[in-house]
């Protein structure tokens, strides 16, 4: 095994009996999803994978040093903000090559009260993994992290050496393994009656300026014959969707995945980084048709104005966090596989004391999945959509040490639980919709999750 020791330290964390011990080796050659893969048996339950749309960036996670978990409904934020700020207060990682992360979400609503396969999640969950994975611009690094109250821990950190050596043997052993796609028995559209009713009542509350945009969604239930793994359907939207962010969450018996078109907020060095996605139209099936599809989009006035709340609230939201901020005038066209979407990046540099989730805090849920006002549009969801969205819709992603990270909307998601997957799709209602043609929207947007699953559709 080829590797090279870059470090080993140890703090004490502020405040607290605890101490952080972290070692980082860089390895030659390891496949990412081949480490995660490695993790089946024993971390099951207790992983994460991340890549960003850029494929610069991928991080794994196996096992839990720690885990920050939040069943309150409000400070969810700030709470979590606290906990990692005074477990990484005497770290000092500045141009390091790899740092320890932060990984997890939060879901949409905190004060949603519907049962269903979200019952058992907490309103926020966060880990650091005792073994991770950075795969950084072709490199790859990997590193133990253990906190603990214990004085003496050498002969547990040896035993975590063996540990991250078996795993990583594992991963190179497993390489180059391929995985088929689930075999699906049944798919069930879970209350549709109700999402054309939400649909209709929404639209209606609209045109009598109860609010100006609300986004209803809705589930699919999917039952498979086997149980699928979660490499398995991992791979499968690594091979499909790479234009789109990546991201899986496990939290015992459910893996939360998804690849999403839309950035919440990415934060590097003081400058942080948005993206105001909303508006759709699906793609051609020529590059004519395509192109003509697009031109269509960026001209259709019930598509701009769902567009447009969404750049406003991210723009005042700039606005308040940053000391200058860039949005351009018109949107452009975002076109991954399956849909295009309208799209106005948002740029700023921050003010030196802002946080990267002080504007996860402020942003969510923008209105490309709430909806303006904000509180009013929250109101209607629980009232009419009748589901528990999660954390299909919220902020899911990563943060380091020194405040750097990204945080993506998760839409385009699935719940994987045992021999189950819940889907889940929604749309931006404004007074011109109309119920058909959302409908349709939403199974153009149920299918990168389904395709990768084993579902079959006209294509
Ligand atoms: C709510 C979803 O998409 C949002 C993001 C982009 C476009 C949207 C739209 O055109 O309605 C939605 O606001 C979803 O995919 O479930
Ligand atoms: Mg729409």
């Amino acid at each position: 095994m080829q590797q090279k020791w870059l470090k080993t330290t140890e703090v004490e964390v502020a405040s607290n009996k605890l101490s952080f011990y972290i070692e980082t080796i860089e390895v030659n050659q390891l496949s990412p999803l081949a480490f995660f893969a490695a993790g089946e048996k024993d971390y099951k339950g207790k992983r994460f994978f991340w890549q960003n749309r850029e494929k610069t960036l991928t991080i794994v996670g196996l096992g839990q040093a720690i885990v920050f978990e939040n069943r309150g409904n409000h400070q969810r934020f700030d709470e979590i903000e606290q906990k990692w700020k005074e477990l990484t207060r005497n770290i000092v990682m500045e141009e390091q090559e790899s740092q320890p992360i932060l990984f997890g979400g939060f879901t949409f609503d905190p004060d949603n009260r519907e049962l269903g396969e979200w019952d058992e999640f907490p309103q926020s969950y966060f880990t650091v993994a005792t073994f991770q994975l950075i795969k950084k611009h072709e490199k790859t690094y990997v590193s133990i992290h253990l906190i603990t109250e214990q004085q003496n821990s050498a002969a547990l950190f040896d035993e975590l050496r063996d540990e991250r050596d078996r795993l990583i043997h594992a991963a190179q052993v497993k390489e180059l393994k391929t995985y088929e796609k689930p075999e699906i028995c049944s798919i069930h559209e879970r209350n549709k009656d109700n999402y054309f009713q939400a649909v209709e009542k929404v639209t209606n509350l609209i045109r009598q300026k109860e609010a100006d945009k609300v986004v209803i969604a809705r589930s699919l239930e999917l039952a498979f014959k086997n149980q699928p793994s979660s490499p398995q359907v991992i791979y499968q939207i690594m091979n499909e969707q790479p234009e789109s962010f990546l991201f899986g969450l496990e939290r015992d018996h459910l893996l939360f995945f998804g690849a999403t078109p839309e950035r919440l907020v990415k934060v590097k060095k003081q400058y942080a980084y948005s993206a105001c996605v909303a508006g759709s139209i699906k793609r051609g099936k020529t590059a004519e048709e395509d192109k003509r599809l697009g031109e269509q989009l960026l001209n259709d006035s019930k598509n701009l104005k769902e567009h447009q709340y969404v750049v406003e609230m991210i723009e005042k939201t700039f606005k308040k966090l940053c000391e200058e901020y860039r949005v351009p005038k018109r949107p452009k066209l975002l076109k991954i596989r399956d849909i295009q979407h309208l799209y106005t990046p948002v740029e700023g540099k921050l003010y030196n004391d802002a946080t990267i989730l002080q504007l996860v805090k402020y942003l969510h849920p923008t209105p490309a999945l709430g909806g303006v006002p904000r509180n009013k549009a929250l109101e209607m969801i629980r009232k009419y959509e009748k589901m528990n969205r999660g954390l299909y819709a919220g902020p899911i992603g990563w943060m380091d040490a020194d405040g750097n990270g990204e945080f993506v909307v998760a839409i385009r998601s699935a719940a994987l639980i045992d021999d189950k997957a819940y889907l889940y799709a929604g749309g931006g209602i404004v007074a011109d919709s109309n119920p058909m043609t959302e409908y349709e929207e939403t199974l153009v947007k149920f299918r990168p999750m389904l395709r990768a699953l084993g579902g079959q559709f006209n294509e």
